[in-house]
């Protein structure tokens, strides 16, 4: 298993005062950034595009920009946020006419590749692309808004997921994304994940790195 990595969802954050809440969480221990674009088609929500991700770029955050696209197409968008600073880019097979294509752009502009399945994404599409992924993102929520209760099922999902990749033997990254809380990480560690994006538990609370620290905790009582 790789080392645990924490991805607050800035998509909770207090955005008039962006880089200074990513300064914050990234000061309480956070590992990467994790950045959700939605398109308000897609998904039936708009929030962020490259701009933002080049600002907090240039205002300084150098810790890995973990981008989410929720957007339909995905093609179009991928340079835009290689350019802007985005050290990771996940998108949905859904919102890709030509899945290994987007993987394929998403590494030739110099990005780590996730695809993302949503909780009622089957398994299969990760059948002929899952040796050309950094990282698989695991929707425990269905996409669109912060702050939703974490599906249970995402759990087997995870589980089954985790042998795949480690039948694999490559060094894939297992993210999990949504209802993601100190009381719950622990069984989803369990389960295989190593990659954890916590939104509304995180920035909604006055004392970010207490979070945070519980939630490594929780991640190491679990690896026991
Ligand atoms: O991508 C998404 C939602 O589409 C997530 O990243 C959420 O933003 C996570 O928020 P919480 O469920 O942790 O509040």
């Amino acid at each position: 298993m790789q080392t645990p990595v924490i991805a607050p969802s800035i998509l909770s954050a207090d955005f008039a005062r962006l880089g200074e809440e990513v300064d914050n969480v990234l000061a309480a221990g956070a590992d990467w950034v994790h950045f959700d674009v939605m398109d308000n088609h897609y998904v039936p929500n708009l929030t962020i595009g490259p701009l933002v991700c080049e600002a907090l770029r240039r205002h300084g955050v150098t810790a890995p920009i973990d981008v989410h696209l929720m957007v339909e197409p995905v093609d179009r968008l991928v340079p835009d946020f290689a350019k802007a600073g985005a050290s990771l880019i996940s998108f949905h097979p859904e919102a890709s006419k030509h899945v290994h294509r987007t993987i394929q752009l998403i590494k030739a502009e110099g990005c780590r590749a996730g695809l993302v399945l949503n909780p009622a994404t089957p398994l299969d599409v990760l059948d002929h692309v899952l040796d050309e992924l950094d990282l698989v993102l695991l929707m425990s929520v269905n996409p669109g808004f912060g702050g939703q209760a974490f599906i249970p099922s995402a759990l087997d999902k995870l589980r089954r997921v985790r042998e795949r990749i480690d039948a694999s033997g490559r060094s894939i990254r297992l993210e999990i994304d949504g209802g993601v809380k100190p009381d719950n990480i622990g069984e989803i560690a369990a389960a295989g994940a190593d990659t954890f994006v916590a939104g509304s538990a995180i920035f909604g609370k006055p004392d970010y790195a207490a979070v945070i620290a519980q939630m490594r905790a929780e991640i190491a009582k679990a690896a026991r």
